[in-house]
């Protein structure tokens, strides 16, 4: 594998809880994500799927273990280097999180506004083309209140990638979302990372995300790291319940794709001699 663009080396992360115990969220994970690839995290509810994304860009700062981007380690930087690296680490969430008193290109202009230096033009420049990216070029002076859930989840992803990030971390986008509206969403996610080159890393608990968007996938119980494999090889062999449901659910998908096809060579054939019997009758 060439070098990984993330890396962290055996990361764990605990909460304090009321009693004054400490729960172990996440233990001793080392993960390893290529530059370019969509990489899905799933488990079951409190498995730490959340907590180990979170840890990425260090919105939760790990008690033990390292975390690199390229080829700087982010543990080691101080402040203002984290700052800056982070912007290569765009974020999306389950419930958008924009800011409800300001527009789609206000929401969208405001982590350039963050960093200084950018010109007023430049900003504007940038959020027009995010906006256009992600296909909201008309909806930029709609309030959040005026957007429905999927176009709210589009100026989360031009927020996030007004910075032009190298990464694109995903928690859970499509929960809130229906069936259809999540496929649109997959499909834009698919081509940011084909046209912009953008990686990917996408918590959900929906498997058929998984399945729909990712390349390789990596399953997460009671915060450690119980398997990755790639999901276009064949001969791998899934061990975890979670890693198992996924190879079923690809080969249903496969068996159902195989019928659809059969299905229409079958009609193809009917149709010809169809066809056949007009011209004799
Ligand atoms: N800030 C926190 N303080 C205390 N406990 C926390 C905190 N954040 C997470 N936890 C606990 O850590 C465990 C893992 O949480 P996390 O959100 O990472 O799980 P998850 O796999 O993403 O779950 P879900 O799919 O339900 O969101 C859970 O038991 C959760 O209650």
């Amino acid at each position: 594998m060439s070098d990984p663009l993330i890396r962290l080396d055996g990361v764990s992360k605990s909460f304090a809880l009321p009693d004054g115990r400490r729960f172990e969220a996440v233990r001793e994970a080392s993960l390893s994500v290529r530059a370019g690839e969509i990489l899905g995290l799933i488990g079951r509810s409190g498995a730490g799927k959340s907590t180990l994304l979170r840890l990425i860009n260090l919105l939760e700062r790990p008690d033990a273990g390292r975390v690199h981007l390229g080829d700087r380690e982010l543990t080691a930087l101080k402040p203002a280097d984290l700052r800056r690296e982070r912007q290569r680490l765009g974020m999306i969430f389950q419930q958008f999180n924009l800011l409800q008193n300001a527009t789609a290109a206000e929401n969208v202009a405001f982590p350039l506004r963050l960093h200084a230096g950018r010109s007023r033009r430049e900003i504007d420049a940038r959020v027009a083309e995010s906006l256009a990216l992600v296909g909201l070029a008309d909806k930029a002076d709609h309030y959040p209140a005026q957007l429905s859930g999927g176009q709210k989840q589009r100026v989360a992803i031009a927020r996030a990638l007004a910075p032009r990030p190298d990464v694109l971390l995903c928690d859970e986008p499509t929960s809130a979302l229906d069936a259809a509206t999540t496929g649109e969403l997959l499909a834009t996610l698919r081509d940011i990372n084909t046209r912009l080159g953008v990686t990917i890393v996408i918590v959900t608990h929906e498997l058929e995300v998984v399945q729909a968007l990712c390349e390789r996938v990596a399953v997460i119980a009671e915060g450690r790291l119980v398997e990755q494999f790639d999901l276009a090889d064949a001969s791998r062999q899934a061990t975890s319940p979670l890693g198992l449901e996924l190879v079923r659910l690809q080969w249903r998908e496969a068996r159902l794709a195989a019928l659809d096809q059969s299905a229409l060579e079958t009609s193809a054939v009917i149709a010809s001699i169809g066809r056949r019997e007009v011209r004799h009758a």
